[in-house]
């Protein structure tokens, strides 16, 4: 498979050597210098394009893969106020567009017990529930993609939490996200349920990057030849070996 990687810093190059030892061709390395090198692709040049670069940069190289007929998988976080306008693009185009805000296949099942464990807290009103998420210093959103999908799987299932807010004060309509930057952590997060007497909680520590490539990678060998918008769990239940 020829991969087009766009965004050549900590997740393209993790990408790259998981990559290149399953046999994939790298078709081209897009960084933030040498964007007008696009210009020389064709589309039958990449087989698939791997989006992992800024939140101001990911809105423009999507659109300027589906523009070119490549089926994208996007990973960057932080410009999702977009996603609407990318996904008609991507049905205007036949194209094929996969997002996740995190690609790692124990995150997305930790997004699952999150959802059963808020659908099962949702009876226990004494209990406030929080969130803590921990990455590397230089990391630019805040809070994470992945603390957001969580929050918006707590939404879901309790009816009196509305939104999500980055702060460390209690709003009883809102799921208080905390989010600290430490050294060079690559991503841990914690859903909190306190009461005034225990805490129960849930945590995903990643100890690297493979796990976010991989997914991705994976990702991107399942979108060839495929049509739509896609996610996580259009791939989980076809994946048995990652
Ligand atoms: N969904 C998931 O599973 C994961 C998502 N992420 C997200 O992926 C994104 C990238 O993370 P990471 O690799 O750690 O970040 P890095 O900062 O290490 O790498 C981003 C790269 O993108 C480059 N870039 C900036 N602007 C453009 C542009 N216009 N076109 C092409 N490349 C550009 C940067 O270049 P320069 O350095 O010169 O600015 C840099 O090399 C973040 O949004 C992060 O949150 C990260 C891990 C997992
Ligand atoms: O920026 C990162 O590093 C990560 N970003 C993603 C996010 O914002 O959730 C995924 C992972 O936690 C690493």
């Amino acid at each position: 498979m020829k991969i087009l990687l766009l965004g050549y810093g900590k997740m393209g190059k993790t990408i790259e050597q998981i990559a290149l030892n399953r046999g994939h061709e790298i078709a081209g390395r897009i960084d933030v210098n040498n964007r007008a090198d696009l210009d020389a692709l064709g589309k039958e040049d990449v087989d698939v394009a791997i989006e992992f670069s800024s939140p101001e940069a990911a809105l423009d190289n999507v659109r300027d893969c589906l523009k070119r007929g490549w089926p994208v998988v996007c990973g960057t976080t932080g410009w999702l106020e977009h996603r609407t306008e990318i996904e008609e693009l991507c049905r205007q185009q036949h194209g094929a567009f996969f997002y996740a805000s995190n690609y790692s296949i124990g995150v997305n099942l930790f997004f699952r017990l999150n959802k059963m464990l808020a659908r099962f807290m949702k009876g226990y009103p004494s209990y406030h529930v929080s969130m803590t998420e921990v990455h590397h210093t230089e990391k630019k959103d805040a809070p994470s993609g992945t603390a957001i999908t969580l929050a918006e799987g707590i939404i879901e299932q309790i009816p009196t939490k509305k939104r999500w807010v980055n702060d460390a004060d209690s709003q009883p309509d809102a799921v208080m996200i905390e989010s600290l930057r430490e050294g060079t952590v690559p991503g841990t997060h914690v859903v909190r349920y306190d009461s005034e007497v225990d805490t129960i909680e849930i945590k995903h520590v990643a100890y690297s990057r493979q796990g976010f490539a991989l997914g991705a990678l994976t990702a991107g060998e399942w979108l060839v030849g495929k049509e739509g918008v896609f996610g996580m769990e259009d791939l989980l239940g076809e994946i048995s070996n990652v």
